[in-house]
């Protein structure tokens, strides 16, 4: 039961609403039992042609009970929606803060589609706790114990009957059908996951699917997924609809078991005549509700399946989600970075991508990173962000390890450019601003016109992705973000891939005046523009194999001065 500690705290949260639910609930329950029976007793007596008053006053109570039942139920449904409501609210305010900082660590493990299933999907799961697995056992038992209490007044015998029925239907048929809903284990969540993964997948990657010729196999492969979610949806329905006709049926033999008894009371002089009707709408009535102890088992399994595949997203890496402490700058100063026998390594790789790597960058110094492709450039920029944990090692912004620093206030001082960046549906004015919300148009428009993107207005209109830019103006447009916030370290990824070579040089001199007194670190193939940097750092294979000054590394006649000698035999094809 470890996996309902979460949705218990969540709803007990909202206890006003759970107590009001259940007094409600009670309410609603016993004034039903006792319209009917008032009812059953009217009938009977009114058959005995009693003095008019007699019936009047029974004919009130009917009405009282009534109006009273209807207001209990419609109580009972307020509160426990309200409470429902607020619960999911709370829960997930909870889960969106316990995977946020994680955010990174997740996306390597789950598929996008899977996550959003379980965020959505899961989380809505767990609304069905309160409504269907929590309060109403707790209603129908209270129910039955002053049903019982009640008709122990009349016959003892009788009352027996209804408490073994009650057993019977309320603990023992719903448990076994609990043990058999573990043993089936529903995949209806697990299909749900994996449709959803799929779908966006084939969403992300349409146009490549198209050309390649590859998107019917793809939609087939949804379709099928689609049968199997359909399927198992549809299983767990037909198991449900089973469960609850076996416990109605149950419920009508205890009912007839009742009658049957009280008959033959009335006839061997045990019980009064005029009781039986009353004690037949009593069993009736107070066995009504218990068909929705059939959907108890799924919903707690359910609740459990989906309490697990949420902690699971969470639990990925619990140590990274100890407090960590913010990072401030002192008079935004640019910081001395220092990388201490770093090694990261994927679970998906076996050899590590970046491997001992020790470096030490002055504040304010200029970097270049190269290297083959795959030779773990990226990487050791992403260990540098904190946006990746190394495996070993330490990675220090001035003397604190960045392992023990909210990654926030570490990205508030840096200005990155990643080798894909995110655009979102809205003008370039709302996409610029998610750098800097504060930027005025002018600096907006400063910052176009840096990147020469005269052409473009703040107030025109980017589709998804940017999908209506070249792929050379998107790159623009993000280089054009890091010219609207100061900032004291500029991580770039290939900034300047996809541009010509006179653009390049326009961005580059900007980029150069920006960030004069930043560190600025650059990965990069190209080999271009190294002569005015402080050091070059040269990979291979997740090494750092050579470093030094441009003038150094030419003299060295080692890997660099091979690489650029052969950059250079190209340009002069
Ligand atoms: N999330 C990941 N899981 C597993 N392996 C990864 C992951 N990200 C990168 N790698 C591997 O790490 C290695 C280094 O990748 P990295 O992106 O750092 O190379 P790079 O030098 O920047 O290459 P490029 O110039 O092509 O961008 C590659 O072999 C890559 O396959």
């Amino acid at each position: 039961m470890q996996e309902l500690k979460l949705i218990m705290k969540m709803t007990l949260k909202e206890r006003k609403d759970v107590l009001l639910s259940i007094l409600f609930g009670f309410l609603a329950g016993v004034t039903a039992v006792a319209l009917f029976a008032s009812s059953g007793y009217l009938i009977s007596k009114a058959a005995l042609t009693p003095p008019i008053y007699t019936l009047m006053i029974i004919v009130a109570m009917v009405k009282m009970l009534g109006i009273s039942s209807a207001l209990s139920r419609y109580g009972e449904r307020y509160f426990s929606h309200r409470g429902t409501f607020s619960m999911l609210r709370n829960l997930r305010v909870y889960v969106y803060e316990k995977i946020e900082p994680l955010s990174t660590t997740i996306l390597q493990k789950y598929r996008s589609g899977d996550i959003l299933a379980r965020i959505v999907g899961d989380v809505e799961s767990l609304q069905h706790f309160f409504l269907r697995v929590f309060y109403p056992p707790i209603v129908l038992m209270t129910v039955f114990i002053a049903t019982i209490t009640f008709t122990m007044v009349f016959s003892i015998p009788i009352a027996m009957v209804i408490l073994i029925g009650m057993i019977i239907v309320v603990i023992i048929v719903p448990g076994l059908f609990y043990l058999y809903q573990r043993r089936i284990a529903s995949n209806v969540r697990s299909y749900r996951g994996q449709l959803s993964s799929e779908v966006t997948e084939y969403l992300y990657g349409f146009t490549d699917l198209k050309i390649y010729g590859q998107a019917e196999s793809k939609k087939d492969n949804i379709l099928d997924k689609v049968n199997l979610y359909e399927q198992a949806n549809q299983q767990a329905n037909n198991q449900q609809a089973f469960r609850e006709s076996l416990l109605t049926f149950v419920s009508f033999i205890v009912s007839v078991a009742v009658l049957g008894l009280a008959g033959y009371f009335v006839s061997i002089g045990n019980l009064e005549g005029i009781l039986l009707a009353m004690l037949f709408m009593i069993s009736l009535t107070v066995f009504e509700d218990t068909s929705n102890m059939a959907l108890f088992p799924a919903y707690l399994e359910e609740t459990k399946q989906s309490a697990n595949r949420l902690e699971e997203v969470w639990n990925v890496n619990e140590e990274t989600s100890e407090r960590k402490k913010p990072f401030e700058l002192e008079s935004n100063l640019a910081p001395i970075i220092t990388l201490e026998n770093v090694t990261k390594r994927y679970p998906s790789t076996p050899r590590p991508v970046a491997q001992n790597i020790s470096l030490h960058f002055e504040a304010g110094s200029k970097i270049a990173i190269v290297g083959a492709s795959g030779s773990g450039k990226s990487t050791v920029l992403q260990l540098i962000l904190g946006m990746i944990q190394p495996t070993d090692g330490l990675i220090r912004w001035n003397k604190d390890s960045i392992a023990y620093l909210e990654e926030e206030t570490l990205w508030k001082h840096a200005n990155v450019s990643l080798q894909s960046n995110h655009f979102f549906y809205g003008t370039i004015r709302e996409n610029l601003h998610l750098a800097n919300s504060e930027a005025t148009d002018d600096e907006l428009r400063e910052a176009l016109d840096n990147v020469n993107l005269h052409q473009i207005r703040l107030d025109d209109l980017l589709q998804e992705q940017g999908s209506n830019l070249s792929g050379g103006e998107k790159q623009r447009l993000a280089l054009a973000r890091l010219f609207i916030r100061s900032a004291a370290i500029w991580a770039l990824d290939e900034p300047t891939s996809s541009l010509d070579a006179v653009t390049e040089k326009h961005i580059w001199d900007k980029i150069d005046q920006y960030s004069e007194k930043s560190t600025v670190i650059v990965v990069t193939h190209r080999l271009t523009r190294l002569q005015k940097m402080d050091e070059i750092i040269v990979m291979d294979h997740g090494k750092v194999v050579e470093k030094g000054t441009y003038h150094n590394l030419m003299q060295h006649n080692g890997y660099f001065k091979r690489m650029k000698d052969l950059e250079n035999e190209k340009l002069n094809l």
